[in-house]
């Protein structure tokens, strides 16, 4: 579990994130939407550790981030897989190369050992025959599919996503989606995405936070996201016209 206590950043001395708190809880896709420049990536990286907020607390599983020594905050990266916008896989390796990636820095298993947590892996996310591959040689699915084959590869706790749907289509980011549902699920990881992708949050969301200018303006599941009358949300989800028409269709024929 992941718990977030009145978080605050700012840069410049402009505040981004105004005492913003959440929990997360293992085995459950969380959420973090909301509009442009509210707050989300920063957010995220408060949580990577890549921006050390001026108030507030980080918890995992009981371990302050801002208390850790050096060898404890090494330790609680390794247990840390992250999803980058795009992939970001290293052009010039091989999928193998790239998945093994984290294993080289991280452990001093044999090349052997390496391989094998490699192989499963990347049978794990479905991908078979593309070890030799570059990463120009795949679809953009398959890139994320190996960007969370190395993501998971050190078995990590906790898993971050930054935007892991987006540039795909529908369908491929519904089989990302699935997967990443699947793998929070069978692993228990607490898994935080960062997403625009309102197909995505309605379809796994267990647990979303909604951003506005820095604060958190709603919490809920993807159910109460459907229900909820809050105009912020309302507003912001249901965008279009469609959509709204779409919402009140259906929660009169289900008689929420
Ligand atoms: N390193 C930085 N230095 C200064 N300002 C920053 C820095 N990182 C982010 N910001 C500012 O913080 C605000 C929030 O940025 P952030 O990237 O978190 O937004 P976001 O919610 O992820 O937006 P988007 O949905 O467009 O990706 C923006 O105004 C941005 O300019």
């Amino acid at each position: 579990m992941i718990e977030v206590k009145g978080l605050h950043k700012s840069f410049n001395d402009i505040p981004i994130l105004k005492g913003v708190s959440a929990t997360f809880e293992k085995g459950e896709t969380n959420m973090i939407i909301g509009t442009s420049g509210s707050g989300k990536t920063v957010f995220l990286k408060c949580l990577l550790g890549l921006h050390m907020p001026e108030e507030g607390t980080i918890s995992f599983d009981g371990r302050i981030h801002s208390n850790l020594n050096i060898k404890e905050h090494r330790q609680l990266r390794r247990e840390i897989g992250m999803v980058f916008q795009g992939g970001a896989l290293y052009d010039s390796l091989t999928v193998e190369e790239n998945v093994m990636f984290p294993l080289k820095m991280f452990t001093n298993d044999t090349f052997d050992e390496m391989l094998k947590r490699v192989n499963f892996v990347l049978h794990r996310v479905n991908l078979y025959d593309s070890n030799k591959k570059y990463p120009a040689q795949l679809s953009g699915g398959m890139q994320k599919r190996v960007a969370i084959a190395r993501a998971i590869v050190m078995n990590p706790k906790y898993l971050f996503c930054d935007e892991p749907n987006s540039g795909l289509d529908p369908v491929t980011a519904t089989v990302i989606d699935n997967l990443i549902q699947e793998i929070t699920t069978e692993y228990q990881i607490t898994t935080v995405i960062n997403s625009h992708d309102m197909n995505s949050v309605m379809e796994i969301g267990k647990k979303i936070i909604f951003l506005k200018n820095g604060i958190k303006a709603w919490e809920g599941s993807n159910i109460e996201m459907f229900k909820t009358e809050n105009e912020v949300i309302v507003d912001f989800v249901y965008s279009s016209n469609l959509f709204k028409k779409v919402r009140e269709a259906y929660l009169n024929e289900t008689n929420f």
